[in-house]
């Protein structure tokens, strides 16, 4: 008998090229990786954004997330917000007993990222401070360049300052703990994102699954050097449903310890998010009455919120 030759190539998301120097607006390599950026985006509202590997910063940022998690539960729990989701979410019994993270509101403003460091210990932490703000500062780059690469792909150049001025960031960092099994557990329930657009770095512990439209799951394995580049139900509402807004999960097995970090653009307070009138016509009718996404988180809190399947389109479909 012959050996048997295997099966179907598993899914992969597109990996696109970010690792040019010179990926400037206006010029020719900025045109080409637009055009991938849109085509992944309309077809999976995700993608492997690959830069230059950093093997210093990435050993300095997930042995800082190592270092932070290691703190005691009373002193993670120092990590508050007024608002919702921002501050430290403990390990959750049922809903996600492997699961916990801590938020840093605005982290490329220095005085945060030292403000938490120096609530955390009693000296602050020098390492963990510089290593979180760089990681920022490159992922916000990359956010922002993906941003108004969308928004040059469907001409939308008019709206660019008002879009990028409309959002701020939160970073959360991740933690998620092994389950010690062979077969794969859950880490974080599936959803799609409830802000602009998320950007994640991993260690090097698989277990992000996104959805295709098909209703398939891509397995996630980034190169080192990779970020993840991810469409929120913001972005997908504002661009009337150009960019797909993917449902995604994170399962996990084995004893290794997954650590990551998303930076997530959310639209500001008060600002109302209304889908521009160049992408609505027959093709393409209005999907969502405009909405602000203070509104909508409030919605999210309710019961009908908590259990709709598409909360946004309960929330203000048209
Ligand atoms: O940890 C990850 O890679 C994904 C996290 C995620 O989906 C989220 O925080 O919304
Ligand atoms: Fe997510």
């Amino acid at each position: 008998m012959g050996e048997e030759i295997c099966c179907e190539t598993p899914l992969r998301l597109p990996i696109i090229d970010f690792s040019n120097k010179d990926l400037k607006q206006g010029t020719p390599e900025w045109d080409s990786v637009k055009v991938l950026v849109r085509k992944a985006l309309e077809e999976f509202g995700c993608f492997e954004a690959l830069v230059d590997e950093d093997i210093e910063l990435r050993e300095a940022v997930f042995g800082a997330l190592e270092e932070v998690f290691d703190l005691p539960l009373e002193t993670k729990m120092l990590n508050v917000s007024e608002k919702p989701y921002h501050g430290y979410l403990g390990v959750h019994p049922e809903r996600s007993p492997l699961y916990e993270s801590i938020g840093i509101d605005e982290p490329n403003i220095t005085q945060n990222v030292e403000g938490l460091s120096n609530i955390l210990w009693p000296q602050g932490n020098t390492a963990f401070s510089k290593s979180i703000q760089s990681l920022s500062e490159q992922v916000l780059g990359i956010e922002r360049m993906v941003r108004r690469m969308i928004l040059e792909s469907l001409s939308l150049e008019k709206y660019m300052d008002e879009h990028m001025e409309s959002n701020y960031y939160l970073l959360r960092l991740m933690k998620y703990k092994g389950p010690e099994t062979t077969e794969a557990k859950l880490g974080l329930y599936g959803h799609t994102d409830k802000n602009t657009m998320t950007i994640l770095y991993q260690n090097d512990v698989d277990g992000l699954e996104v959805r295709t439209k098909d209703g398939e799951w891509i397995h996630l394995k980034p190169s080192p050097a990779s970020f993840i580049v991810m469409i929120g139900d913001i972005l997908y509402a504002w661009l009337n449903g150009h960019v797909h807004s993917p449902f995604h999960r994170v399962m996990l097995k084995g004893n290794k310890t997954r650590y990551s970090a998303g930076l997530f653009s959310i639209p500001k307070a008060g600002y109302t998010i209304k889908a521009p009138e160049e992408l609505v016509d027959e093709q393409h009718p209005l999907l969502f009455k405009p909405f602000t996404h203070d509104q909508f988180l409030g919605f999210l809190y309710t019961e009908a919120g908590q259990t709709a399947k598409c909360a946004l389109s309960d929330y203000c479909g048209v």
